[in-house]
């Protein structure tokens, strides 16, 4: 630095005029305030890094590539972490991914419970990804905003609402059936149809669109430029150089993105629009009907609007976000509703998708316990084609299966969190029983590991359903399993989600058995923002 800053000096004082050495020296100071300030930042990132490493016990570091080199975002990557973690750090685990930065992964329901109760907003590292297409919806805002939307929009969960979806559920897992059934006795690779299946109830439990998706997904611009938002942010988040914006937003991936969200955006739009001017047109058209007093029922009961447009017999989400009004009275905005839409069409159809699939792959593999779910919905169904709501509370042992497999398959493979202010964790374990992680960390609770924690779960690679019978169930933490997270930001679409679960794997378990065999290739985990397969799920159907 300081031959650097004599060669600069000597150069200013030519043209200066001046005596070297006072510019040599002024140029000195200069050089080393910039770097301070360069360097600042990054030497308080090494600090805290280190001090994690302190609080937690050293790990094992790879200085160049962190952690992420032992332990990459892949099949053989994620289990290996979750065994060999668990087993030296019981708690929690400082994940290096370069020499100033780490990641704090917990994963014992001790420090579950510090973390989803002290109200730490979400760090923005995965959502950062999401937020050019869901903007700032409940999934993604913060505070005061975040506060006031969830608390509008519980009532669009409610069971009253819920109950209205179990139709769909039925039509939407019976198309794909169908279309299984056509397909012959070959492996089917299920991941892109029950991705279809679920797109298309959310787009029909939340707008009411009908787009037969299952069948035309290539033709429709809609459903196209959803799939492609879908597979552009896990292609962004395996790409290194794509996590800096301006690359990936100057990329052709990058501009693939801006596209398809301007094609989702405006079809929102339009559908917010015309929702509003129906709901406008029934009002005034409702109050026309009780102002005349000569109108008979008749016209009440029609089967057509009064626009000659046919009833909608369903409440959907849309409806109760435009209905909903806080204290004041005041509603959502226009864009509030289409960021809420999509985060819901994000949000809840790629991890149902993963929740199905997975369990399809495993009712496959566990041919004794599918037999034992079978058995249980042809006993709560009878005769009936289809699941009704008050059969869902029946089917007590298909949801302890769902459950398993959510434990050892969890849709959302972590969540994460940004300390503003110390976290403090205690522990009953004799290895650690106090730590107190400072302000600035960025912590995440390792749902994929929780599950597989050797000091919560015995035997945690095993699949055994018995773990979720109530008794089970209460000799453990109930923040022992976590598919849905916990706390005030849990996952609002769970009970939806089981649902539409548990209606899926009924219908398909009436209609087929499902195997493995030597042509059906083992699944290998891809752990992205969602637990996916990286080379599909592979299953064969024999028809019943
Ligand atoms: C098996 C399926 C599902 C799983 C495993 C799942 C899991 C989760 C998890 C772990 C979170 C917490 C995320 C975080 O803290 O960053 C979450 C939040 C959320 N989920 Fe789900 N989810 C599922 C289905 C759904 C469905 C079907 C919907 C909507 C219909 C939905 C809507 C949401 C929303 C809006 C949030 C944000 C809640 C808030 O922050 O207040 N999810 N989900």
């Amino acid at each position: 630095m300081s031959i650097l800053s004599t060669v600069l000096g000597s150069l200013l004082s030519e043209i200066l005029q001046t005596p070297s050495t006072i510019v040599s020296l002024s140029v000195f100071v200069l050089v080393t305030v910039i770097l301070w300030k360069l360097a600042k930042p990054l030497v308080k990132l090494f600090v805290r890094t280190k001090r994690l490493d302190e609080i937690v016990g050293a790990a094992p570091r790879h200085w160049f590539f962190g952690h992420l080199k032992k332990y990459p975002p892949t099949h053989d990557g994620i289990l290996r972490g979750s065994r060999e973690r668990p087993a030296s750090f019981p708690l929690m685990f400082n994940f290096w991914i370069a020499p100033c930065f780490s990641f704090l992964h917990t994963y014992h329901p001790d420090s579950a419970i510090a973390l989803l109760s002290s109200g730490a907003p979400k760090n923005n590292v995965g959502y950062r990804f999401v937020r050019p297409w869901i903007g700032d919806g409940l999934l993604t805002s913060k505070g005061k905003k975040w506060q006031r939307n969830r608390h509008l929009l519980t009532p669009a969960f409610h069971f009253k609402i819920l109950k209205g979806y179990v139709e769909i559920f039925n039509k939407t897992s019976k198309e794909m059936l169908d279309k299984w059934e056509n397909l012959g006795n070959g492996p089917i690779e299920i991941s892109v149809d029950v991705g279809l299946m679920t797109l298309d109830t959310m787009l029909q439990c939340a707008m009411s669109v009908e787009t037969n998706c299952q069948q035309l997904s290539e033709n429709h611009p809609y459903i196209k430029a959803v799939e492609d938002l879908a597979s552009l942010i896990t292609l962004r988040i395996n790409k290194p150089l794509y996590l800096i914006d301006f690359i990936f937003w100057n990329s052709k991936a990058g501009k693939r993105f801006k596209e398809a969200a301007k094609i989702v955006h405006k079809e929102a739009e339009n559908i917010i629009r015309s929702r509003k001017q129906e709901l406008k047109q029934k009002m005034l058209w409702n109050n026309r009907i009780h102002s005349d007093k000569q109108t008979n029922d008749s016209d009440c009961s029609s089967d057509e609007d009064n626009d000659g447009t046919p009833k909608r017999k369903l409440f959907d989400f849309l409806d109760t976000l435009i209905h909903t009004k806080d204290e004041e009275g005041n509603g959502l905005t226009d864009r509030e509703i289409r960021d809420e839409v999509d985060t819901f069409l994000f949000e809840g159809h790629d991890t149902t998708s993963s929740g199905i699939q997975w369990t399809l792959y495993n009712l496959a593999k566990y041919p004794e316990y599918q037999e034992k779910c079978r058995k249980e919905v042809n006993e709560v169904l009878g005769d009936k084609q289809s699941v009704e709501w008050d059969d869902l509370a029946k089917f007590s042992y298909l949801t302890m299966f769902i459950k398993e497999d959510m434990r050892l398959y969890p849709p959302v493979v972590t969540v994460s969190r940004e300390l503003v202010e110390p976290l403090t964790v205690k522990s009953k374990l004799a290895l650690m029983k106090e730590a107190i992680i400072p302000t600035g960390s960025t912590v995440s609770l390792h749902i994929f590991t929780l599950h597989r924690n050797p000091h919560v779960w015995e035997n945690p690679h095993v699949f055994d359903p018995e773990r979720f019978t109530k008794e089970n169930i209460a000799k453990r933490s109930p923040h022992a399993y976590l598919p849905f997270s916990a706390g005030s930001r849990n996952c609002i679409g769970q009970n939806f989600a089981m649902n539409e679960m548990k209606i899926t794997i009924a219908q398909t378990l009436r209609r087929f058995r499902l195997y493995l065999d030597n042509d059906t290739p083992e699944p290998k985990m891809a752990p992205r923002l969602i637990l996916q397969s990286k080379n599909g799920i592979h299953i064969k159907f024999e028809k019943l």
